[in-house]
């Protein structure tokens, strides 16, 4: 028992490892990294997502905001800590998506050398292939995009409203493998045809990003399962930050 209690926390420390840079994913501000998260916190986080994920939470409750051939849902933060709050949720699957968060904050500041970032809003959210309409999909899960600009047909991506234009950083951390599709790609095209790299989902793996247009990304149609991560985007505003100071200390409380 002593043994299984190590060996439990050693592997939620493990140690976060680069495995891609910018050049081997072919492009700039990118990269990719293992052991964000111990398969134990992966299942949780899922359990989670499949007991208390809303279809539409963090889209403006639209059910399938990128395909009609997918439903999409998940639990912002903010609603999450509520759910906390009223006891609902233990607090340990929040500190598990703060710790997450906050390693992936981090690993980010350390890599691009910045400082000062802000989390300026992390989602748990999960993509399920709706069974009857796989057969013949060549849409995306996620249409090519980049997170801080509007990308128009000529190829300018515009940095205002509606696209959140305070994002800086980006990161998906994935939490689990179990489907069919689903790869995450960068691509130098609106119509994903000049993929520069494709990531495929496993937990604790991450693809971290600078949010603009020299980022543009997709997410191949998932048509079997459903794909859960958690995402995460950070800004230079502070006017613009989640209130991860009184998350912070709500879990400290509780400890
Ligand atoms: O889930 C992913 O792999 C990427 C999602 C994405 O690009 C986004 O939500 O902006
Ligand atoms: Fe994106």
């Amino acid at each position: 028992m002593k043994f299984l209690i190590f060996y439990l926390k050693q592997a939620t420390n493990l140690k976060i490892r680069i495995v891609k840079n910018p050049k081997e994913l072919n492009g700039t501000k990118r990269y990719l990294a293992e052991n964000l998260l111990t398969s134990n916190e992966c299942n949780s986080l899922i359990y989670i997502a499949h007991l208390f994920g809303l279809v539409g939470d963090g889209y403006a409750n639209n059910t399938s905001p990128h395909t009609r051939n997918e439903l999409f849902g998940g639990i912002t933060l903010s609603r999450l800590t509520f759910l906390v709050n009223l006891g609902l949720i233990d607090v340990k699957y929040l500190k598990i998506i703060v710790n997450v968060a906050t390693k992936a904050k981090a690993d980010i500041e350390s890599y691009f050398n910045v400082t000062n970032l802000y989390f300026s809003y992390t989602h748990l959210v999960c993509r399920s292939a709706i069974p009857g309409l796989q057969d013949e999909r060549n849409d995306l899960s996620h249409s090519v995009h980049a997170d801080n600009c509007n990308l128009y047909p000529n190829g300018t991506c515009i940095r205002a409203f509606p696209s959140y234009t305070s994002r800086e950083y980006s990161a998906i951390i994935y939490l689990n493998s179990d489907i069919t599709g689903g790869d995450f790609i960068f691509v130098a095209d609106q119509k994903g045809r000049d993929v520069q790299s494709s990531i495929k989902p496993e937990c604790g793996r991450m693809v971290a990003f600078s949010s603009g247009f020299e980022n543009l990304h997709a997410v191949k149609a998932v048509t079997e399962g459903t794909r859960c991560a958690i995402a995460v985007w950070f800004t230079f505003d502070p006017t613009e930050a989640e209130d991860y100071e009184y998350i912070y200390n709500l879990i400290r409380n509780d400890s």
